[in-house]
């Protein structure tokens, strides 16, 4: 199996870049992993509560369960992957069937500050797109996606999503074996990584 991971700030295009992966290859080869199904489970808070949560920190995501599953997935054993609403900023108590496949994608805004996940990948990519860029992009999809206002989207990015990127987020570039410049749709870079993905399914 090989392992892909995905990161980037929010915004920046990962999930688009995973659809433009996916695009065109053979269907039932490539697999994904989000990391926004792992965000830990908050039944046991108010939507109130919720609300107030850092979901920008690594410690918001359930790493020990992702890093299990991943596991699972490489003995070739499938997974049940937690759905998880944005709306009610909690899991919905789903899950998704999830096959162990040739090539498996995990993405998400802070993969790689996990040490012992980071390792289980076989290559690691960093998309960026400039920070405006990133906010406009969240702006729009979540206030027409994600059920937020403006005045959510703008004063989570002043007071947790920017200092978080900024800390966790952004220092790892540093280990990643490819960066893709996504500010404009990069069909190049997309390209390169379906041909790594084709040689692995040849
Ligand atoms: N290169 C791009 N140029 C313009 N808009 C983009 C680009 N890549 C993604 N988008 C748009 O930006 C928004 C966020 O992209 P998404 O792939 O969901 O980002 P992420 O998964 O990194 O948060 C989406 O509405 C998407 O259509
Ligand atoms: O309940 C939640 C959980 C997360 N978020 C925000 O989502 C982004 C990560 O998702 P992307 O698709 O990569 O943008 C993160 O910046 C969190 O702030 C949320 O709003 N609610």
């Amino acid at each position: 199996m090989l392992i892909i991971g995905i990161a980037g700030g929010t915004g920046c295009g990962k999930t688009t870049v995973v659809n433009q992966i996916l695009d065109q290859l053979p269907e039932g080869e490539v697999g994904v992993i989000s990391q926004d199904s792992y965000y830990k489970d908050t039944s046991h808070l108010s939507f109130d509560e919720r609300v107030k949560i850092n979901f920008d920190h690594p410690r918001s995501i359930d790493f020990v369960l992702l890093e299990s599953h991943l596991k699972e997935l490489r003995k070739g054993n499938d997974i049940h992957q937690p759905v998880y609403s944005f709306i009610k900023h909690n899991r919905t108590g789903d899950t998704i069937l999830t096959h162990p496949r040739k090539v498996m994608i995990v993405e998400g805004i802070l993969i790689l500050t996990n040490p012992e996940l980071r390792e289980m990948f076989d290559i690691k990519i960093f998309v960026h797109a400039d920070s405006d860029e990133r906010l406009i992009r969240r702006l729009k999809r979540d206030i027409t996606e994600r059920g937020r206002d403006i005045e959510e989207v703008l004063s989570r990015y002043q007071n947790t999503l920017k200092p978080m990127h900024q800390q966790f987020i952004e220092p790892m570039k540093e280990y990643a074996d490819i960066i893709i410049p996504n500010n404009k749709y990069n069909t190049v870079a997309v390209d390169i990584v379906k041909t790594i993905i084709n040689q692995r399914l040849a």
